[in-house]
């Protein structure tokens, strides 16, 4: 029996639920219900797309350029970084933004929610490589709910016998009409760190409205965010708990080029970054014996 047979024998769930063995060899799990459609992907325990059955177009952006591959991150979607976010903090041969995206994750659980939705467990496979890059006694577990809404959690659970400090992000890239006609309100007063041009802190003036590359760490915030599309005529709302970074990131043309999986020639313009994080000033410590969970609910409203 295959992985994916396995899988679909033990965690399939009839008319919602299945699991397939992509052409790369890496296993997804495809859900599709009364209220939505997701594939996620077992590697990176990584959430490819979402798209509830009232919206003509999906909520989350997964590039046309994505690339499955063992060991590599999908690029769209919602990356897991875990257990650090951006660059490592002293060892630069760390991958940026953790491990957790381009490890393998087992399901532990599957089930109906009464409204209908699917949920969906998976656990980060340790290895020696990870323990290498992480030498902390721990569970690292996502939850998703895919429904008319979408919700996400992610719970670290500290099992040794010391505290550790992570840093973490549900890293959701939003489909969008054009980034040239997208506002996201929420921010507004919260200070945030520049990174485009070195690493200044500055304060959010307004809404957000997008003109060139940006890349930004606000802190100290749990607001909702909402993205207004005027092109889609939609709203989508982005609520969080257990967060007090948000990141909003758009590369734009000259980074897009560069990186070279978000679709060329223009896919980037057709996304962009609002992500739920715990960084620089707003990493965890979880204690010996505790857990800690980041969770995020997305809705997506017609206009
Ligand atoms: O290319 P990656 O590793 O997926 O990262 C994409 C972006 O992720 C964002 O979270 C960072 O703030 C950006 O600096 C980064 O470029």
């Amino acid at each position: 029996m295959t992985t994916a047979q396995q899988l679909n024998t033990q965690f399939g769930i009839k008319g919602q639920l299945s699991f397939r063995e992509d052409a790369s060899g890496l296993v997804v799990a495809e859900i599709n219900n009364a209220q939505a459609t997701a594939s996620l992907c077992l590697q990176g325990a990584h959430l490819m797309t979402w798209q509830p059955k009232s919206q003509a177009v999906p909520v989350v952006w997964l590039s046309r350029d994505a690339k499955l591959a063992a060991g590599k991150s999908i690029r769209g979607g919602a990356p897991v970084c875990w257990p650090w976010f951006g660059a490592h903090a002293s060892e630069s041969s760390f991958p940026g933004h953790g491990f957790a995206r381009t490890v393998p994750w087992n399901v532990i659980e599957t089930g109906t929610e009464p409204d209908g939705a699917t949920r969906l467990t998976l656990r980060l496979v340790e290895s020696e490589k990870t323990r290498a890059q992480w030498p902390h006694s721990c569970t690292a577990d996502l939850t998703v709910i895919v429904g008319e809404t979408l919700r996400m959690e992610l719970t670290t659970e500290n099992t040794g016998k010391e505290a550790f400090v992570i840093g973490e992000a549900l890293h959701t890239y939003f489909q969008i009409g054009d980034i040239g006609a997208v506002r996201v309100t929420g921010l507004e007063g919260c200070d945030y760190w520049d990174k485009v041009g070195g690493s200044t802190l500055r304060k959010q003036d307004g809404a957000i409205t997008f003109s060139g590359e940006t890349d930004r760490v606000y802190i100290d915030t749990a607001a909702e965010c909402v993205i207004e599309d005027d092109r889609l005529k939609r709203r989508i709302h982005i609520a969080k708990s257990g967060s007090l970074s948000t990141v909003v990131w758009t590369p734009w043309t000259e980074k897009a080029n560069k990186m070279g999986d978000m679709g060329q020639p223009d896919g980037w313009r057709e996304m962009v970054c609002v992500e739920s994080v715990n960084a620089i000033d707003n990493v965890v410590t979880v204690a010996a014996g505790t857990r800690h969970t980041l969770i995020v609910e997305y809705s997506a409203e017609s206009l």
